[in-house]
């Protein structure tokens, strides 16, 4: 059987033997004042200690499933976000994090902190009424008065929490955006001294939160006044024979009982609430398809082709089948962007050529952009450089004594979060190899030189003349350095116009 299945058996066993507890001490302490010599007190006390073996074997045993199937359901659920993710761009980071982490958990919660409680609720209600109704329980229409109160209860705790949990959504991802952005400018926090104010805060979150807790309490509180009402009126009703029957005892402490018994289906209620929004804000993240085509080979043709959403200027280009091509102009002019749109990164607009062939939107196999910001995976230096593996050692060793990196010589070695802190300059020659490694056919090369020394310039450029020789290498730079052998110059203020360098498409 499944583990959601066993959870769900094991809330319901938990809140069955407690009821049959209650029930039958309940009958037991009034049978016992007017029981005659020879009653067995026995049978009552064995079975109530044994109800209560398995009461506590039931709610431990719900607890071990229940938090076994969340651990199995977030991890599930995690692995489909990813799923989900694989050739998509998601626009907001922090709506990212916030469905990897709080929503997913409370998705994952669902069978434990809702389903086997409302379950065990609406089971038992209904099982006492009929029940009561078949052994003619002395009070059993109390028990259909707290069904009714219990569902209007239910009606407006489900309706306060829903617009309690809107909210909190809204203030979590408010308060992950606010504190990535904070985080993130760490070398302007004393600038805010005068305004701590700007520092993100939790209380909005956690005010939201305390509402929902307190509401669950408002509806237990509610549930408990309407039983002493009904205990009231009960006993003010009840008339002489009842008082000789033991079995009169058992309305009156099932519902003093109630909020024990039905109290959890309200923190359920409200969980509810929280799994609605959390199953929205997952479906409705906001990503962008990135599709992989297949390899393309041959000069590269691009027509009236600029990046869409961008200020840049359509560009009609032919690059070669391999060499060197470079892309110039003023700081903003938009080199990055057509990189990234030759890549297939972000959609385009106009064409792109490559050979004969029509290219469509998407990341193209055998061609690789490389971030004006370096990629550094947390990951070894050898997953760095080989992220699909498969590359020899001694392979990988070279590639680094050409990047002028021969002293990183632990492959093993962690980068990143936790490991290695590297440099700028670092950072981008360790992009480069792995470009190199990947030994892909049209490298889109953004600003390698930026930040770095002329030694190291030299050194780099003496390693794209090389690989020019098999590959066609674009390199977006404001750098002029004399080593590197330029086929083609683009300077993309009058991309539209042909360069002495480069025929038109
Ligand atoms: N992610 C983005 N979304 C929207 N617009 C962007 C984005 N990135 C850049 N832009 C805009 O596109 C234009 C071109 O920017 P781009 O980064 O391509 O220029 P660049 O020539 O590479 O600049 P630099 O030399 O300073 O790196 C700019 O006006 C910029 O504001």
């Amino acid at each position: 059987m499944k583990t959601p299945w066993i959870t769900l058996l094991l809330a319901i066993a938990h809140g069955v033997t407690g009821l049959l507890i209650l029930i039958i001490s309940a009958w037991f302490i009034a049978a016992c004042a007017i029981a005659p010599v020879g009653f067995n007190y026995m049978l009552p006390a064995v079975i109530i200690r044994a109800l209560a073996l398995l009461r506590i074997a039931s709610g431990y045993g719900h607890m071990w499933a229940g938090h076994r199937d969340l651990l199995m359901r977030t991890a599930w659920l995690r692995h489909q976000l990813f799923r989900r993710l694989a050739n998509h761009r998601i626009q907001r980071k922090a709506q990212l994090a916030d469905a990897l982490s709080a929503h997913t958990e409370t998705l994952a919660a669902v069978w434990i902190a809702c389903i086997s409680q409302l379950a065990t609720a609406l089971l038992l209600l209904p099982v006492l009424l009929i029940a009561g109704v078949f052994i003619a329980l002395p009070g059993t229409t109390w028990f259909a008065v707290l069904g009714i109160g219990w569902l209007i209860i239910s009606g407006w705790v489900v309706i306060k929490s829903l617009a309690i949990a809107a909210e909190q959504v809204v203030a979590q991802t408010a308060l992950s955006e606010q504190s990535e952005a904070y985080l993130r400018c760490s070398a302007l926090w004393h600038l805010f001294e005068q305004a701590q104010h700007q520092r993100p805060s939790a209380r909005p979150v956690w005010s939201l939160e305390a509402g929902l807790h307190t509401l669950a309490q408002q509806a237990v509180w509610c549930l408990q006044g309407l039983c002493f009402v009904m205990i009231g009126v009960y006993i003010w009703k009840a008339g002489a024979e009842v008082y000789a029957n033991p079995m009169a005892m058992i309305v009156p402490l099932v519902l003093f009982a109630a909020p024990e018994w039905l109290g959890r289906a309200s923190s359920a209620l409200t969980f509810a609430a929280r799994y609605h929004n959390a199953q929205e804000a997952v479906t409705s993240l906001t990503m962008r398809k990135v599709s992989i085509q297949p390899e393309a080979s041959g000069c590269i043709r691009l027509k009236h082709f600029s990046a869409v959403g961008r200020n840049v200027q359509p560009v009609t280009a032919v690059f070669p089948a391999h060499g060197i091509v470079t892309l110039r102009g003023a700081s903003g002019v938009g080199k990055s962007s057509l990189l990234q749109a030759i890549a297939g990164d972000i959609p385009f607009r106009g064409n792109k050529y490559c050979g004969a062939k029509a290219l469509q939107p998407g990341l193209i196999r055998n061609w690789m952009y490389l971030e004006q910001t370096p990629v550094v995976l947390q990951a070894t230096l050898r997953e760095n450089l080989a992220p699909a593996g498969a590359v020899a050692d001694q392979e990988i060793r070279q590639v680094l004594s050409k990047l002028g990196l021969s002293y990183m010589t632990n492959l093993g070695e962690w980068l990143g979060a936790g490991g290695r802190a590297l440099s700028g300059g670092e950072q981008k020659r360790i992009a480069i190899g792995r470009a190199l490694l990947a030994e892909k056919d049209v490298l889109l090369i953004d600003e390698p030189f930026e930040g770095l020394d002329i030694f190291t310039c030299k050194t780099l450029a003496h390693l794209f003349n090389d690989a020019a020789r098999s590959k066609l290498l674009v390199i977006a730079t404001h750098c002029y350095i004399p080593q590197l052998r330029i086929d083609t110059s683009i300077a993309l203020h009058q991309a539209d116009l042909p360069d002495k360098n480069y025929e038109h498409a």
